[in-house]
């Protein structure tokens, strides 16, 4: 659905150049919910704002529903865009409007009539929650209800894609959760594809299909969560399961989706060695059980039992 190859962003600042964006290959697939995550500076507002091209690309291609956006005229652009959604970290919204006048105005810009842009709005209103707030202005609402505001003005033009621009971050942890909730039913029930970019490791483990890490405007790792987590070395799983540095010796298995097995005593069972558990990290990532635990593993078997576990489909890792 949104197809990013080497997209570079250099912008000049007093005379000097920033690389924000140094060759950025990206693939979100159509429905999927997709995080960017990465620390401030890494990039990530800059790519968002290059996949709608609110900023024009240095170098690269951005690709969204097979249509590359790059090679548009203005005129052109302006309608694909209509395609895509997008909502703000603090909200964006016309404080002299009301809820329904802020709802209503992309659709005034796309001159849709005026019997149905009520019903448009009502209907928008009511999807997100917010039918009995229509005629309050902004400055009465709550900032978990405004945030609901940019969704709906973000849906006005039914787009195939939404982009979310820290959409959570200047919320209480109560209010993130039930807007990264709303997120997820609109991705599920109007098949809605989400990129959105976070510096938040709780919002990917909420609701993200897939992700990716950047830095210094690069892409380090990227994938669906399971193959992330069950990738060597993701630093993904690395900030999910936060284990100590593994002793000599040890080892360090991670699964996903297999937590409902019982395979490291099914393997005790079955191979002469012990066992001691020295830490471990169990979590529901993308609705998926994942994990990580610290093993001592001694006895004859000890080979054998450690390539039972790899057989399973579990990631062994000796130290
Ligand atoms: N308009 C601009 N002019 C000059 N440099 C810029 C501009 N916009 C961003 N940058 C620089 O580009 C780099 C990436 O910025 P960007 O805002 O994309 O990062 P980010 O990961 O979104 O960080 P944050 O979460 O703090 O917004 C930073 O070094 C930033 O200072």
């Amino acid at each position: 659905m949104i197809e990013v190859s080497g997209l570079r962003k250099v912008y000049q600042d007093r005379g000097r150049e920033v690389v924000a964006l140094g060759g950025v290959d990206l693939r979100v697939r159509k429905g999927e919910i997709f995080g960017v995550l990465g620390q401030s500076g890494a990039g990530k507002s800059t790519l968002l704002r290059c996949v709608n091209l609110l900023e024009r690309p240095t170098a690269g291609t951005v690709a969204v529903a097979g249509q590359d956006l790059t090679a548009l005229g203005e005129k052109d652009l302006r309608a694909a865009r209509r395609r895509i959604g997008m909502i703000h970290q603090h909200f964006a919204l016309l404080s002299s409007r009301t809820v329904a006048g802020n709802v209503a105005f992309p659709l005034e810009v796309m001159k849709v009539g005026k019997a149905e842009r009520t019903r448009r709005v009502a209907e928008l209103l009511e999807l997100v929650g917010l039918a009995d707030k229509a005629g309050a202005h902004p400055g009465q609402l709550s900032g978990g209800q405004k945030q609901r505001v940019g969704i709906a003005r973000a849906l006005a033009g039914n787009p195939a894609v939404l982009l979310s621009d820290e959409a959570t971050s200047a919320l209480d942890p109560g209010t993130t959760q039930s807007i990264l909730a709303l997120l997820k039913r609109l991705n599920r029930e109007l098949g809605l594809t989400i990129l959105l970019i976070t510096h938040e490791m709780s919002v990917v483990k909420a609701i993200c299909d897939s992700a990716a890490i950047m830095r210094d405007g690069l892409i380090q790792e990227s994938g669906t969560i399971p193959e992330l987590i069950a990738r060597p070395g993701s630093r993904l799983t690395a900030e999910l399961f936060p284990l100590p540095e593994p002793e000599p010796g040890t080892v360090t298995i991670t699964f996903t989706g297999q937590a409902d097995e019982p395979v490291v005593s099914q393997m005790v069972r079955k191979f002469d060695v012990d066992v001691n558990i020295l830490g471990g990290a169990l979590e529901e990532v993308a609705g998926v059980s994942a994990g990580r635990l610290r093993l001592r593993l001694t006895g004859d078997e000890r080979a054998a039992a450690l390539t039972y576990l790899a057989d399973r489909g579990l990631l062994v890792q000796e130290a």
